[in-house]
């Protein structure tokens, strides 16, 4: 098992990376943040920072610890999912990290959030209806159908196309419990990869 939160997005050289475009904005309005409370980790700060956007956008409570060390060097570049794969591939980049198919659909389910935009990964628009709330509506949407106005990737259309991905999206298209809760455990696994057990 590879790859976890260490602080290191702050380094121009993985800010650089193509998956990365645009999450310099992000790192720039924490940096303040960070100099009111030097205390905090960098790697403790991003994750602290996510949990809290899925809260107050009306998502679940995710746990969060602090305590992680920073890294002065990062991974090497193509470690992310690349949005125009499959299946295959998103077992292949999320398996190194530990992560399995549940997981894989239900932390999918943060494109509930925000938006692509042309400039940054050659993708335009947002998943669903109001991108400011944390809601299953990403998995209504997928089960739906592309339509006007709203966007499914290649690798979000794979979790309808997959028969072992499906059945969650279906379930978390009807039950908004279950997507928040698989959402919270996925996520915190997520934001404790190499991160002493706490
Ligand atoms: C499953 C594999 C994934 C792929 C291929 C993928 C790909 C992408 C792409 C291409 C964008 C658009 C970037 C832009 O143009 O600005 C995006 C945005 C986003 N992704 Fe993912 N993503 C994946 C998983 C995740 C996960 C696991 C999370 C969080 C738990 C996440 C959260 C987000 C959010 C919140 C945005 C919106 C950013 C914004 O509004 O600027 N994604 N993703």
């Amino acid at each position: 098992m590879t790859g976890g939160p260490f602080g290191t997005i702050r380094n121009a050289s993985e800010l650089a990376h193509g998956a990365n475009a645009g999450l310099e904005i992000a790192v720039n309005l924490l940096e303040p943040i960070k100099n009111e409370f030097p205390i905090l980790s960098y790697a403790d700060l991003y994750e602290l920072a996510g949990v809290v956007a899925v809260e107050v956008t009306g998502g679940p409570e995710i746990a969060f610890h602090p305590g992680r060390q920073d890294k002065t060097e990062g991974p090497e570049e193509g470690r992310l999912p690349d949005a125009t794969k499959g299946a295959s591939h998103l077992r292949d980049v999320f398996g190194h990290m530990g992560l399995g198919d549940k997981e894989i659909v239900a932390l999918s389910g943060a494109h509930t959030l925000g938006r692509c935009h042309k400039d940054r990964s050659g993708f335009e628009g947002a998943w669903t209806e109001n991108p400011l709330c944390f809601d299953n509506s990403y998995f209504k949407e997928l089960l739906a159908g592309e339509r006007e106005g709203l966007i499914q990737l290649p690798s979000d259309k794979a979790l309808v196309e997959d028969p072992h991905f499906r059945p969650y999206v279906e379930l978390y298209a009807k039950d908004e419990d279950a997507f928040f809760r698989d959402y919270a455990e996925a996520h915190l696994q997520l934001s404790e990869l190499g991160f002493a057990d706490a």
